[in-house]
């Protein structure tokens, strides 16, 4: 089980902090889309070159252009790069043809389907890498978190491994980490905490 940190709001700076003050006990440092719309693959570049040990995933969430735009990614040294679940098949398969030339992996981002259990399906069966549940940052003051969908994802998925995200905290990680995910993605509840890299350590001491 990996702890993914969600880096969205962060400076850079801040981030090569708070990767220096938790190394051992981050697995994957997410350059989150806000990072990425602010200021491109910087930050990838940076963070890859800085902390090799650790795995860089970019948060790019792409809806097109599959092959084109996680080469981009790739190529700035992720080694994780997102697609959007409700994208086209083709827009997944050429973004795993991206990875396949590049040696990176593919997580797919389940945000917003509403067919849940069918697309899991779907993608499981193109030979993506991740499958990940994800609650909505604009969703998540409704109180809905991700945990039903895990487990709904969990059932029906055999290639892939699941990966949780949307709002997780110190109070929730525990029944995550009991139903089971690959990858864990905290991102507010590390970045917005008075001590930031006490939060990641003791998170990362509730994953088995
Ligand atoms: O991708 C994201 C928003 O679209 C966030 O990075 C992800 O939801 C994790 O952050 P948080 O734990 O604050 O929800």
């Amino acid at each position: 089980m990996k702890l993914q940190i969600a880096l969205d709001t962060l400076s850079l700076e801040e981030c090569i902090i708070l990767l220096e003050q938790t190394k051992g006990n981050v697995d994957i440092a997410e350059v989150g889309t806000p990072f990425i719309i602010e200021e491109g693959m910087r930050p990838v570049r940076e963070l890859k070159k800085r902390f090799p040990e650790i795995e860089i995933l970019a948060d790019t969430k792409i809806m097109d252009a599959g092959e084109l735009e996680a080469s981009s990614a790739f190529k700035a040294g992720a080694d994780i790069v997102t697609v959007l679940g409700v994208s086209n098949d083709e827009t997944i398969l050429g973004a795993i043809k991206a990875a396949k030339q590049h040696g990176g992996k593919i997580m797919i981002d389940m945000i917003a389907v509403k067919n849940l259990v069918e697309r899991a399906k779907e993608i499981d069966a193109m030979g993506v890498d991740y499958i990940c549940v994800h609650t909505a940052f604009d969703v998540q003051k409704s109180g809905k978190d991700p945990l039903d969908e895990l487990k709904m994802i969990n059932k029906v998925i055999c290639n892939a491994k699941s990966a949780v995200a949307g709002g997780v905290k110190l109070s929730t990680i525990d029944e995550i980490v009991e139903e089971g995910a690959e990858i864990i993605v905290v991102g507010g509840a590390i970045c917005n905490a008075e001590n930031k890299s006490e939060t990641a350590k003791e998170m990362k001491k509730h994953l088995q």
